[in-house]
């Protein structure tokens, strides 16, 4: 029997469960009922040869299902249980002596069906085993064609490797109708699959070669691997349900990395290696031992070779060029070497001097235009990360370029300018990370063009990092699109980021419509869209800016713009708030934005919900219009929540936190003022858009507000719990309330009867206490329950389910064997020997 691990996952699956029961020895039985299901072989058959039966699953099903006095032999290498009905022996199908043994118990008969669903032991030596499972089908075709009758059927199982294509060919040669399928109780990870073939032709001669293993499969070479596609285009990788590839049963596999040095395709095993090893071999390997001591061969490096399947751009390439590195330590030929070697052989011919020039006037043209887009590259990056850096509040926009454009900034509104012209600042200003992709983008029509990074360098040693970056960038984004096309776990993500980002949109509807057409749209039809926005009123950041006068009622752009805030409105005198319509808008957006994001601000203003609308309508111009839009959301989801009757919210103070701001409010120590005020805290504006989830996640556990909270209100609320704990279950809460009235109701009714003999003037004072003490004593006393009658288990009552007819009360069921049994018991633990 196939080694196989006991507990593995899975393995305790339904039809194992179902095989325990019905009593079968495997749960392959249920392979074959499924298959027979299909196509009716065995009711059928009066003789079968069973190959490779072990434990015997397979013959106790053909055992039931054949007529009756059917003829089954089932041989296997290991020994096989008696099965009743059921001829079995132990031998190895291949061999010649298994043969004669058959042939032997068959006589001069012929099988209607040969069955085979052997397998070779798959255990740690599968790879070496001498005959691997298509080897096995073919020798039991074999025996098939020896002894099937014409017409008969043949069932074998085959695993779905590069092997499986000859061996239907094969078939299809011997049988007249051959089908391949998959019963529903072999497991989906499993590579195998049953082939029926039915129509056996019995022809006179067969062509030796047609069941001989080497001509058979040589036909069919192995094809030159393409390890590159297997690492970036899994899609062509084989699935786990057709199992491993052939030869391929590791899961966990390890290389040398002196190999990974040697090799002339790294990224083939990179892709296809779990790790690169540095422990010596038996026999010793000097290169590794050499690699090892390198000092280019860092802790790092040794780190990535450790787990190359959790590795990511970064690492691969850092990993090749570490190669690159000792290959040229260890002179190994790389694309350099190649290089100035082939320059060495080259004859070169002397030019003449025009086209010296030429040629010299080439170079130049290109390494100009190199470093230009080199250095744009640069400035791209820069900026992205001056985005990146500006998203996370690392840096307010306005300092965006200052560090390129001299310590004093000069020239930064100018750099900004020209972002502007490629609206960049009008994606920062929705809050996207588009940008970044923007730049990544140019970079990539860069490199695809031959250029970019790829180019000619002034630096002769980066060139071929350069390249190998490009070249890794490019594999490796089609690495992911295509895992993400297979990974359904990722594209969920990914959905659910891009969903997180039209949420953002969602601010403004307008804004999500133009971010759609953008995504439609290329590069340079973007400046249409700033003119739709400029229509739509919202002003890309940049004009923001360059509108606000250089001085407002004697402040400056920046005092100004704080002083433009909406707590500062109502107070008279600061600035003056006609025409300032735009930035209301924007304060009142902020607000929302700032109520969406920050949860602490929602509660505040659950807390503060009731009194405000009397604020709100106090005031138009004071900027309460915001307080009132925010009361219209809360209002939404208020009204869901149960009210008390005077029409205030019942909200249950269940933190200490909020139990102390309770206690503030009431004490009048703060105001509902306050609450809103808190409510624009630091982390209320916080711009999070474009911040990765497990960014937003980690900080959102400590990136709140820490209210103060009272010794009183704790304890209020240590209390309110206890309390809460206190209280009993209400199921055990009402048997004691009824265990209760019961007693009462008893009580009374004694009072009553004590009193009715206390009345009676026949009675001595004596008899009358002694009849009530009886009394007494008997209300105290337990009602006997009414003993559980025995049954006997017979006659009538003999197997029936339930409560035997005419048996009240409480009762049991019994039968002469339990009756030795409870007594066999009461001996043993009476310590009695019979
Ligand atoms: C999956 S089990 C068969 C289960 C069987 N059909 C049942 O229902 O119980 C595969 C069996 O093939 C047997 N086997 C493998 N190579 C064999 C060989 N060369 N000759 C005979 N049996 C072999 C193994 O011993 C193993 O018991």
């Amino acid at each position: 029997m196939a080694i196989q691990k006991k507990h593995g996952k899975g393995r305790l699956d339904k039809w194992y469960k179902l095989a325990k029961e019905k009593g079968y020895r495997a749960r392959a039985a249920f392979k074959l009922i499924q298959l027979n299901k299909k196509y009716g072989f065995l009711e059928k058959s009066k003789v079968v040869l069973d190959l490779c039966a072990a434990p015997g699953s397979w013959c106790q099903i053909a055992a039931e299902t054949m007529p009756a006095n059917s003829l089954i032999i089932g041989v296997d290498l290991s020994p096989i249980k008696p099965i009743p009905k059921v001829i079995t022996f132990q031998s190895d199908i291949t061999t010649e002596k298994c043969r004669a043994t058959i042939r032997g118990h068959l006589k001069t008969w012929k099988a209607d069906c040969v069955l085979h669903d052997g397998a070779p032991n798959v255990g740690t030596a599968w790879v070496q085993d001498s005959f691997n499972q298509a080897e096995l089908v073919l020798h039991s075709l074999k025996l098939a064609t020896e002894f099937l009758i014409e017409g008969g059927t043949f069932v074998t199982k085959v695993f779905r490797s590069k092997d499986y294509n000859p061996l239907l060919w094969v078939f299809n040669q011997l049988f007249t109708k051959v089908e391949a399928t998959k019963p529903p109780s072999s497991r989906n990870v499993s590579a195998e699959i049953f082939v029926v073939c039915r129509g056996f032709k019995a022809p006179k001669k067969i062509d030796p070669r047609l069941l001989d293993p080497r001509s058979v499969f040589e036909d069919l070479a192995d094809p030159t691997p393409n390890n590159e596609a297997k690492v970036y285009n899994p899609e062509i990788k084989k699935r786990k349900r057709d199992g491993y590839e052939e030869g391929d049963y590791i899961q966990f596999k390890e290389i040398p990395a002196s190999e990974f040095i040697h090799t002339i395709d790294p990224i083939a095993i990179l892709g296809q290696y779990n790790k690169l090893t540095f422990e010596q071999p038996a026999n010793g390997d000097v290169a590794l031992a050499a690699l090892d001591k390198l000092p280019e061969t860092t802790p790092e490096i040794r780190h990535c070779c450790k787990d190359l399947k959790v590795l990511g751009r970064k690492e691969f390439k850092l990993l090749l060029k570490w190669r690159m590195k000792v290959r040229e330590i260890f002179g190994f030929p790389s694309k350099k070497n190649t290089a100035t070697l082939s320059e060495e052989v080259a004859v070169v011919e002397p030019m003449d001097e025009e086209m010296q020039i030429q040629e010299d006037l080439q170079k130049m043209k290109e390494k100009v235009s190199s470093k230009k887009k080199r250095e744009r590259r640069r400035d791209n990056e820069k900026k992205t990360k001056d985005i990146i850096r500006m998203q996370m509040n690392m840096t307010a926009p306005m300092d965006i370029g200052m560090e390129q454009d001299g310590p004093r900034g000069e020239g930064a509104m100018f750099k900004l300018k020209t972002i502007d012209q490629a609206q960049v600042m009008n994606r920062i200003a929705k809050g996207k990370m588009v940008v970044v992709s923007e730049a990544n983008e140019r970079r990539e029509r860069e490199r695809d063009s031959g250029l970019g990074s790829s180019g000619e360098t002034d630096d002769e040693s980066d060139e071929d990092g350069d390249a190998l970056e490009t070249e890794l960038d490019q594999l490796y984004d089609q690495y992911r699109e295509r895992k993400a096309e297979s990974d359904a776990k990722y594209r969920a993500k990914k959905a659910r980021q891009e969903h997180d980002d039209d949420e953002w949109e969602g601010v403004s509807a307008d804004e999500k419509d133009s971010d759609d057409d953008e995504e439609l749209e290329g590069f340079e039809e973007e400046s249409s869209d700033d003119e739709d926005d400029a229509e739509d009123g919202t002003k890309p950041l940049i004009t923001d800016l360059d509108d606000t006068p250089s001085e407002v009622n004697g402040l400056s752009k920046r005092a100004a713009g704080f002083f433009k805030q909406d707590i500062f409105n109502s107070i008279p005198g600061i600035l003056d708030s006609d025409g300032d319509e735009e930035m209301e808008v924007e304060a009142k957006e902020t607000v929302v934005e700032a109520k969406t994001t920050t949860k602490e601000s929602k509660k505040t203003k659950k807390a503060k919900a009731a009194p405000l609308p009397a604020d709100a309508e106090e005031s138009d111009d004071g900027g309460f219009e915001v307080v009132k839009n925010t009361k219209n959301v809360d209002d939404d989801w208020e009204d869901h929540e149960k009210r008390t009757k005077d029409g205030r919210p019942n909200i249950d103070i269940i933190t200490a936190e909020a139990m102390t701001l309770a206690h503030q409010l009431a004490s009048g120590e703060a105001t509902s003022y306050d609450l809103v005020d808190d409510g624009f805290n630091k982390r209320a504006f916080k711009d999070r858009d474009g911040l990765p989830d497990w960014f937003l996640d980690d900080e959102g556990k400590h990136d709140r507000p820490h209210k103060p909270i009272t010794k009183a209100a704790a304890d209020a609320i240590k209390e309110k719990l206890r309390a809460y704990n206190a209280r009993p279950i209400k199921k055990v809460a009402e048997a004691r309330a009824r265990k209760k009235f019961k007693q009462a109701q008893k009580l009374e009714k004694l009072k009553k009867k004590a009193d009715i003999v206390a009345g009676d003037e026949g009675l001595s004072e004596k008899d009358k206490a002694s009849s009530i003490s009886k009394m007494i004593a008997a209300a105290g006393r337990k009602k006997r329950r009414a003993p559980t009658k025995v049954v006997k288990a017979a006659g009538s009552n003999r197997g029936i389910n339930g409560r035997p007819r005419g048996v009240k009360g409480r009762y049991k069921m019994v039968d002469p064997r339990m009756k030795k049994e409870v007594r066999a018991l009461k001996r043993v633990a009476k310590g009695k020997k019979r």
